[in-house]
C-alpha cells in the first residue's frame, strides 16, 4: 500500500526524542503523537515538535499508521505484539526481545499481519558504515583478516533501574550497546562460525549484567574480530572506533562515526567525511534509519534490519554469553 504521508508516533522519549525529531524532518512522515509516562516531558516535546501527546500509548493506535517503540528492553516484545495486533508498522529500538522465543513471536506476528517490522540499528544506516561496506565488497583492499571494534563509554550508575537488572536489560553491555557492532561485523564480514566471550562487573557493580565485555568472533571466511564494549571506561578516549585489517589495506572508522580512512600501498585516503548538508542536529543520526523504515512501509519492501536479520546478531551474542570464554560452534 502506498501512503502519501505516514502518520507516526513515538513511545518513550529519551532515545525516542531522536526518533521524534527525525520523523519531523522526514518528508514521508506526519508526526502525530509523542508518548511518555512522564506527562510533563511528553507535553514539552509535543509543544516543540507541534504534535499531540499522551501517557497512554495504546489510546493512539487508531490515529497512526506506524509507531517507534523506544522503551525499556523487557517491554519490547509485549508492546510490539500489541502494536502489530492493531495492524501498525513497528520500528522497534534494539533489541528485538530478550529471548529467542519472544523474538520469534514478534517476527511471526508481523508476518501474519503483513506489517513492516524493523529494528532500529542506527549505526548500520550511517553513511560511513555504508562506505565501509562498499570498500570491503569492492575487493580493492583484498580479503578481511582482522577487525577490532571499541564501544567504550562511561554510564553514570543507575542502580535499581531496568538498566541495572540483567533480566530486564536482557544481559549486559554487549547485548545493550556492543550489539550495534556485532551487527556491523556480521554485515561486513558475513556468517560467523565460532565465538568466545568474557565479561566483568568490575567497576560497574551497580548493574547485574557485565559492564565490560571482550568478545571474539571467527567468521566462516577465517577472518577474526575482537570487540570491546564497556560502560565502565571513565578515562578512555579512543582515536578510532573500528579498524579492519585486510590483505591489501586497512579501513578505519573514527570515533565520531562520520569519517572513514583507507590505508593501502597507495597511501592514506579519506573515503568518507561528514558533508556540510548533514549538520549535527537532533534526529540527524537516526534520520537515515527512519527514512529506510518509511520507505519500506511505502514500498512494501523488506527492511534491511528486519527481525530475521537482527535475530542472527542476537543469536551471536547469546552464543557469546553461553561460551564463557570457551569457543562454541554456531
Ligand atoms: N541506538 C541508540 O543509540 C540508543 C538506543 N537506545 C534504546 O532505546 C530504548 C530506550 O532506552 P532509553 O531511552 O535509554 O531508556 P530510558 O529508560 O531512559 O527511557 C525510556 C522512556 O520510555 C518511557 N516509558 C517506559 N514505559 C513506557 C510506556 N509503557 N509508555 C510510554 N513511555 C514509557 C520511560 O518513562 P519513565 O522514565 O517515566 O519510566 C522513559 O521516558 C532501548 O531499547 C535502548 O536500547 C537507547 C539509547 C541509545
Ligand atoms: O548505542 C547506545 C548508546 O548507549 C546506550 C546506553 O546509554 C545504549 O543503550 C545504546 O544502544
Amino acid at each position: 500500500m502506498i501512503l502519501s504521508k505516514i502518520r507516526t508516533a513515538v513511545v518513550g522519549l529519551n532515545m525516542g526524542l531522536e526518533h521524534a525529531h527525525a520523523y519531523k524532518l522526514a518528508e514521508r512522515s506526519e508526526l502525530r503523537w509523542v508518548v511518555d509516562l512522564d506527562e510533563e516531558r511528553a507535553a514539552k516535546v509535543a509543544e516543540e515538535l507541534g504534535c499531540s501527546y499522551t501517557t497512554d500509548w495504546t489510546s493512539i493506535l487508531d490515529d497512526v499508521d506506524a509507531v517507534s517503540l523506544c522503551t525499556p528492553h523487557h517491554l519490547h516484545a509485549p508492546q510490539a505484539l500489541q502494536a502489530i495486533a492493531a495492524g501498525k508498522h513497528v520500528l522497534l529500538e534494539k533489541p528485538l526481545a530478550n529471548s529467542e522465543q519472544d523474538c520469534m513471536n514478534v517476527i511471526r506476528a508481523a508476518e501474519a499481519k503483513n506489517v513492516t517490522l524493523m529494528l532500529a540499528f542506527v549505526v548500520r544506516f550511517l553513511p560511513a558504515i555504508r562506505k565501509l561496506k562498499e570498500a570491503v565488497d569492492s575487493g580493492q583492499y583484498g580479503r578481511p583478516v582482522s577487525a577490532q571494534g571499541w564501544v567504550e563509554a562511561y554510564l553514570n550508575p543507575v542502580p535499581g533501574t531496568w538498566f541495572a537488572s540483567k533480566e530486564k536489560l536482557g544481559g549486559g553491555v554487549l547485548f545493550s550497546h556492543g550489539c550495534h557492532y556485532i551487527d556491523i561485523l556480521l554485515y561486513l564480514l558475513g556468517e560467523p562460525a565460532r565465538v568466545s566471550h568474557f565479561g566483568t562487573r568490575v567497576g560497574t557493580e551497580w548493574m547485574e549484567g557485565e559492564g565490560t565485555s571482550h568478545g571474539i568472533i571467527e567468521f566462516k571466511s577465517g577472518a577474526l574480530a575482537h570487540l570491546v564494549s564497556s560502560w565502565g571506561m571513565k578515562y578512555k578516549k579512543t582515536p578510532a572506533k573500528f579498524q579492519l585489517h585486510m590483505t591489501e589495506g586497512m579501513l578505519e572508522l573514527d570515533n565520531s562515526m562520520w569519517k572513514v580512512l583507507a590505508v593501502s600501498k597507495s597511501g592514506t585516503e579519506t573515503l568518507y567525511e561528514r558533508p556540510k548538508e548533514y549538520p549535527v542536529r537532533p534526529g540527524q543520526n537516526v534520520l537515515f534509519e527512519i527514512e529506510h523504515f518509511l520507505e519500506s512501509i511505502a514500498t512494501g519492501r523488506r527492511p534491511e534490519t528486519d527481525g530475521h536479520e537482527i535475530l542472527k546478531s542476537h543469536r551471536t551474542i547469546w552464543a557469546m554469553y553461553a561460551s564463557l570464554g570457551v569457543p562454541v560452534n554456531l
